[in-house]
């Protein structure tokens, strides 16, 4: 339970000693929290209402990170994270969602098949327009978890580790009656393409040890029908955050962290939270001194980051399906493609192409209007009387120098404690985000989990050095969550 939600700060206690560059001053407990997603912001929220001091620094102009609301169509859209994963109390953000009276909407409940679709939530079309009838939809989703239940097998028989597209290959020699051909093929690539989705990664590169190590929490997935914002903004109400400040150096001393931002700026404080995505991590454009651990490099270099990405269209009228996704079947996952309605949630006329792996990375190479021309080719295929769309979003998640992609996943060959030594403290330095939880990576709750870990883990550090521990609240644990229903609609 996050106690960022706490009207009342409580007091400052003033006594704790701490050297700023020899000034010598008493003064309460200070952390410097280095980015602001939902990692950094639940970070920032919980250690403000454990009486330290704060500031947050923020390389771009808005706060959210990978949450990332427009509105410039007049109402909510989201260009990254948009579902709530796992619709259930036992989710961390659901306390905060309820409250804030946010609604949901179901996209798919307990029976996905593989993690985020289930059998009724969407239609698919061959390249001609014709729609797969909906028992073979059915029959082939049965078939892929048939396979992947024999991939399982090729698992266990194997010391060293492969990819999810090996594993495949080697249960269709074994088993050719799990082969399919014509239609059913290109649905099963389908299947497929949702699965490269989910990871943001091509099934060549996603590891076949790793791929199911995550938790999925039970309650389908739900759609954050306002968008994701309300949630970023009511933990970064109060907060000193500091917008267009980039850090370029973290330096850690035995008494503090000193962090630089790119105009020359420093600041001082006794600890830092460090929440920026892996893929700014691996990018080398933060100094590190002394340089970080030879294990922690190794993690950020080994943990895979993927691609996926959205391009929104708003159309005057809805002229599609009513069903949660819409699918085009081709011969090659590459091929595959899918549009999220979010005219069932939102009752706004609009699709989201979405992208992901090699075809994320090659649409990123093209021109806005290209990139949107190519998405509104894929929806002439399967309606052919589509009628151009009045007004798009394109997201570019894998160049955008603030995350350079979209999220983490296990590539082959990697252990899957990689998220474990990502999140390990090293001295006065705690790491949060996605990429540093080994339950819940990828998302916003597990992001927002290891923003309030690095938070506590800050707390007891910094404490246990002046022997204050029990003088401040802890960052979680104390309260009893209030219990609010969640608000979801379909199912
Ligand atoms: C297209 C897409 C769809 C997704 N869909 C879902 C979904 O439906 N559900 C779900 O649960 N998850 C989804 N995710 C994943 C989810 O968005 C992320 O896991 C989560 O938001 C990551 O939060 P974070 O705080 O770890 O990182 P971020 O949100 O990336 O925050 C890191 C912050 O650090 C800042 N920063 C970067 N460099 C610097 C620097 N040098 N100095 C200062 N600041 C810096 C960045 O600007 C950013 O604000 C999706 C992601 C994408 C891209």
């Amino acid at each position: 339970m996050v106690s960022g939600l706490k009207s009342d700060r409580p007091q400052l206690r003033r006594g704790l000693c701490y050297s700023n560059e020899g000034s010598g001053q008493a003064r309460s407990p200070s952390v410097i929290v280095i980015g602001g997603g939902i990692a950094g912001v639940a970070a920032a929220r919980a250690l403000y209402d454990a009486s330290f001091q704060v500031v947050l620094l923020e390389s771009r102009d808005r706060l959210g990170g990978r949450v990332h609301t427009d509105f410039s169509f007049g109402f909510p859209v989201d260009l990254g994270a948009s579902w709530l994963h796992g619709v259930c109390k036992e989710n961390p953000l659901a306390p905060l969602i309820g409250r804030l009276g946010l609604p949901l909407y179901r996209t798919s409940g307990d029976n996905s098949v593989l993690y985020d679709h289930d059998l009724e939530s969407y239609a698919l079309f061959d390249m001609d327009g014709n729609q797969v009838p909906q028992e073979l939809v059915t029959k082939v989703g049965e078939e892929f978890e048939k396979i992947l239940k024999e991939t399982d097998k090729v698992r266990l028989e194997n010391n060293e580790d492969m990819s999810i597209l090996r594993a495949f290959s080697i249960v269709f020699e074994r088993r050719p009656d799990l082969r399919l051909e014509g239609l059913a093929h290109k649905v099963l690539q389908w299947y497929l393409c949702r699965m490269e989705g989910w990871f943001a990664a091509d099934s060549e590169t996603i590891s076949l040890k790793g791929w199911d190590q995550e938790e999925l929490l039970p309650g389908g997935h739900g759609l954050m029908v306002r968008g994701y914002l309300p949630v970023i903004n009511t933990l970064a109400k109060g907060l000193d955050i500091r917008l267009g400040h980039r850090v370029s150096k973290i330096a850690r001393h035995y008494n503090g962290v000193k962090v630089t931002v790119d105009d020359g700026k420093t600041f001082m404080a006794d600890a830092a939270v460090v929440a920026i995505p892996l893929g700014v991590l691996k990018s080398k454009t933060i100094m590190f001194e002394p340089k970080l651990p030879d294990w922690k490099e190794e993690a950020i270099k080994d943990l895979g980051v993927g691609i996926e990405n959205k391009i929104v269209l708003h159309f005057e009228q809805v002229f599609w399906p009513k069903v949660e996704f819409l699918g085009v079947v081709a011969e090659t996952s590459y091929g595959c493609s899918y549009f999220l309605n979010l005219h069932k949630a939102t009752g706004h006329p609009v699709l989201v192409y979405m992208p992901a792996g090699k075809l994320a990375r090659d649409i990123e190479k093209m021109s806005d209007e290209a990139a949107v021309n190519f998405a509104f080719m894929q929806l002439k295929k399967i309606l052919p009387d589509a009628s151009a769309p009045i007004q798009y979003l394109v997201s570019r998640w894998g160049s955008d120098i603030n995350s350079l992609g979209s999220y983490s996943y296990d590539t082959v060959g990697k252990s899957h404690d990689l998220y474990e030594r990502l999140r390990i403290p090293v001295d006065n330095l705690f790491f949060a985000g996605e990429a540093t939880s080994v339950s819940y990576p990828g998302s916003v709750h597990g992001a927002f989990s290891t923003g309030l870990m690095a938070a506590e883990d800050c707390r007891m550090r910094v404490l246990e050095r002046y022997g204050e521990v029990d003088l401040f609240q802890p960052v979680m644990g104390e309260e009893t969550p209030v219990s609010v229903p969640l608000l979801i609609s379909r199912m």
